[in-house]
């Protein structure tokens, strides 16, 4: 029988049990901290291991600022690794407060069923499969207010629970800075190898200061850095082809940090308000306007990323 500590919050699980400080009981429990560092591994550890065995590659997607287009990434890389129709493509929407997943894959109102072997995800395409905490919500206007533990809990049932299958990609939204979220992500995922994250930023300093102490996570968390994005890098006007800097970068912009920190700059995304539209209507920007200069971008920098994990593969 797990130990009760004094003055325990009602339905504590006990300092011996491995739900310790991470039980919806321990919210506000003021041993919270200390009984979370004390518990034992987490068995879903070892279930998540075994469940992302049958998934190839593993891909973070983050940003320190909110706003930046990380989701919008997140969608397009899925719609793009998922253009090869041999391949497997799962997006998980880990942005457990603002899910914007399920609008941008033309995907709200859509609910998860409960299968034998887990959740089903919902399918964009036969080889695009979607989770989101939107797809668990009456309405998407619902907010969800939940402290750390319960985000926690909710991540762990979509690396274990979710009926993936097979999967060449799974790429994980995530939301913006390093929070709970991020650290369940790599908690969980930490025996079932990520192949590595992709940071997000605009060219303004007030972006890539945070994009900086992104950097500075996955270098704690021992997450390797598959590249940063440049995204709303200018705008080419589409009457005269003239570019313009929309957000103009003051000390160098995503270039500059890139070759300081030594990290790969993947390629920059140029600001076009038909991003968007398409986003807004669901739809894949690719096949809405196949040959713009943000398509391209996008293209070459999704080039770069399966690159990457096949050299990792290898
Ligand atoms: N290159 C781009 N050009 C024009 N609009 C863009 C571009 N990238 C993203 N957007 C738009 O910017 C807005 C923010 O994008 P998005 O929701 O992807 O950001 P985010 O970083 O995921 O934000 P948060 O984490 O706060 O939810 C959206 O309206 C999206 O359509």
């Amino acid at each position: 029988m797990a130990d009760v500590p004094e003055n325990a919050p009602q339905h504590c699980p006990g300092t011996g049990s491995s739900d310790a400080g991470k039980s919806s009981a321990c919210e506000g429990c003021p041993n919270q901290t200390l009984c979370a560092a004390a518990a034992g591994p987490d068995p879903a550890i070892e279930e998540i291991k075994e469940k992302m065995s049958s998934v190839k590659h593993k891909i973070l997607v983050l940003s320190g600022k909110g706003g930046v287009g990380k989701s919008t990434f997140s969608a397009h890389l899925a719609h793009g690794l998922a253009e090869d129709e041999g391949k497997q493509i799962a997006l998980l929407d880990v942005d457990i407060c603002g899910p914007s997943i399920p609008r941008i894959m033309g995907l709200e109102g859509e609910q998860v069923h409960q299968s034998g072997s887990g959740w089903s995800p919902v399918y964009v395409e036969d080889n695009l499969a979607v989770m989101s905490v939107g797809f668990l919500l009456g309405s998407p206007d619902d907010a969800v207010i939940w402290r750390g533990p319960k985000k926690s809990g909710m991540i762990k049932q979509f690396l274990r629970d979710v009926d993936w299958g097979d999967v060449d990609y799974l790429i994980v939204d995530t939301p913006p800075g390093t929070s709970d979220e991020h650290l369940s992500v790599v908690q969980y995922l930490s025996a079932a190898h990520i192949d590595g994250a992709v940071i997000i930023t605009t060219p303004q300093e007030v972006s890539l200061q945070d994009v900086r102490k992104e950097i500075n996570f996955c270098r704690k968390v021992k997450l390797p850095i598959i590249g940063v994005v440049e995204n709303m890098s200018g705008f080419i006007c589409p009457k005269c082809k003239n570019e313009s800097q929309i957000f103009p970068p003051t000390t160098g912009g995503a270039k500059k940090m890139c070759s300081d920190l030594k990290i790969p700059l993947l390629g920059r995304v140029p600001l076009d308000p038909n991003i968007g539209k398409s986003c807004d209507a669901g739809k894949s920007f690719f096949t809405e306007i196949p040959d713009s200069p943000a398509t391209l971008s996008y293209r070459t920098i999704i080039q770069k990323i399966q690159e990457f994990c096949s050299l990792r593969q290898s």
